[in-house]
């Protein structure tokens, strides 16, 4: 399929909080330039609090910078959009609906659901729910719920996905088989994924690209290229040297 013809412009862009203790701010981000293109997956690792949210929330137009732009195909990101879909860590769904239903949401709303019913269907089969799909929210563990939340972003083929540590409450073995899934789905629609993780190995295995940032003020102090292909062999010597590598701008590396 075609890459999506999307391109992501953050120029520039610094982000202040005024803190509610005091008369002091918040550099959650610092004169950010990045140009991401669809096609690309980019992995966001750095320690707490150095902006990887803030990027995905100006991203998703839920908040603006305090100086600098961010663009999508030259036009500034004013306010959210049904293109630019984000996935928190916690799974926001609507209780009222059933999984089918919450699944169906997007489609629904945007008047794409009629002659789209089967991709409900190939999407209750990818997290593997189909027997639950009359249930509720409430009735489902948090990894189903967090399954839910995820393909019911992806449906839509949003040209921009944003994942705020999807994956993050999953256990171990949840957690590999959906690191896989959203590598299919992205390979297929070929958007523009943006991934924020604390978990070195998941951001090389799954990212075209991975960006390391600071705190202190946020910024970026690395943007490698992970030239391998998929999928990946997280014991290969390239995927150690990359891991090495992204230790180290970590400031965890050790002494080898
Ligand atoms: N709405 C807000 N009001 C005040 N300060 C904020 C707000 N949102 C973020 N911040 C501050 O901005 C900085 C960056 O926050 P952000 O959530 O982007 O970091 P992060 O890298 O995603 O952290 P974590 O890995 O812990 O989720 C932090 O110091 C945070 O306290």
């Amino acid at each position: 399929m075609a890459e999506k013809n999307v391109t992501l412009k953050l120029e520039r862009v610094s982000k202040s909080f005024a803190k509610v203790e005091n008369d002091e701010v918040t550099h959650a981000l610092n004169e950010i330039d990045l140009t991401l293109n669809g096609g690309e997956f980019i992995s966001l690792v750095g320690p707490s609090g150095c902006g990887k949210s803030t990027i995905l929330r100006l991203v998703a137009g839920l908040i603006h910078p305090t100086t600098g732009r961010v663009a999508v195909n030259g036009n500034e990101v004013r306010e959210p959009s049904p293109e630019r879909s984000m996935v928190f860590q916690k799974p926001t769904l609507f209780p009222w609906l059933t999984v089918e239903k919450n699944i169906a949401f997007s489609l629904k709303m945007q008047g794409k659901l009629k002659g789209n019913e089967e991709k409900v269907e190939q999407m209750l089969r990818v997290i593997g729910l189909e027997s639950f799909r009359r249930d509720y929210p409430g009735q489902l563990s948090g990894g189903m719920a967090q399954r839910v939340a995820l393909v019911r972003s992806l449906i839509s083929e949003p040209d921009i996905l944003l994942l705020d540590e999807p994956l993050g409450a999953l256990d171990a073995f949840t957690r590999m088989n959906m690191q896989d899934e959203i590598l299919k789905i992205w390979h297929e629609n070929q958007q523009l994924a943006m991934m924020v993780t604390h978990d070195v190995d998941e951001a090389i295995y799954m990212g075209t690209r991975v960006i390391v940032m600071d705190a202190n003020p946020g910024r970026v102090v690395a943007d490698i290229k992970i030239e391998e292909e998929y999928p990946r062999d997280r014991s290969s010597a390239v995927f150690v040297e990359y891991r090495n590598e992204i230790l180290n701008r970590l400031h965890f590396g050790g002494r080898r």
